[in-house]
């Protein structure tokens, strides 16, 4: 979460000259409501089972670069599906996703007290991300330009 998955890769996308989709964004779009009333309004488990349909649609229909919600990878079905795609795991130290999330109430699971939730969540989910990459990008003091440009030699691609 704040790793820069959005932002990076709507860059990514738009120096391949190819399509870039959120599916947080889908899901916002779906729904009629921002990912935090959905949290508020149903809970996680409610919010995982959109996103999992989200995540499989969105890797169904779509032919280019796609953001994911940085659980998405918590659902086994999910982890199966992105083997067969090129995954890029954006990493940061904490103090960097403090910085990058700071005040912003967007993110429920990271609403009451950051540094420790943030922790726990990468404890818990890092060998998830390291399982479906086929490339690693540390971002820690990198502008989201450079961090684009990492991931293109990272998977050996060319800008359009
Ligand atoms: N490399 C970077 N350096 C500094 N700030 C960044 C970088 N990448 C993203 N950000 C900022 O961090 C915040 C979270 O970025 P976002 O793309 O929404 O992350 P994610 O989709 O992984 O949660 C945004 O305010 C964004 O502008
Ligand atoms: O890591 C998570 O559990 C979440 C990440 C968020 O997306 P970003 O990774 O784009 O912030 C969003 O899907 C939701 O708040 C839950
Ligand atoms: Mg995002």
């Amino acid at each position: 979460m704040g790793v820069g998955k959005s932002t990076v890769g709507a860059l990514v996308a738009e120096r391949l000259g190819c399509a870039y989709r959120d599916t947080d964004d889908d899901i916002v779009a779906a729904e009629g409501r921002s990912i935090a009333d959905i949290f508020v309004d149903e809970g996680e488990p409610a919010f995982r089972a959109i996103e999992k349909r989200a995540v499989r649609e969105a890797l169904a229909g779509h032919d280019g670069v796609l953001a994911l919600g940085g659980g998405s990878v918590l659902d086994a079905d999910t982890r199966a599906l992105l083997a067969g795609h090129q995954v890029v795991y954006l990493s940061m130290d904490v103090e960097e996703a403090v910085q990058r999330t700071g005040l912003n109430v967007a993110r429920p699971l990271l609403a009451v007290n950051p540094r420790k939730q943030w922790r726990e969540l990468m404890e818990a989910r890092r060998h998830l991300y390291t399982e479906v990459a086929r490339a690693v990008v540390a971002t820690d003091g990198r502008t989201p330009d450079e961090v684009a440009q990492e991931v293109l030699d990272a998977l050996e691609l060319k800008e359009a």
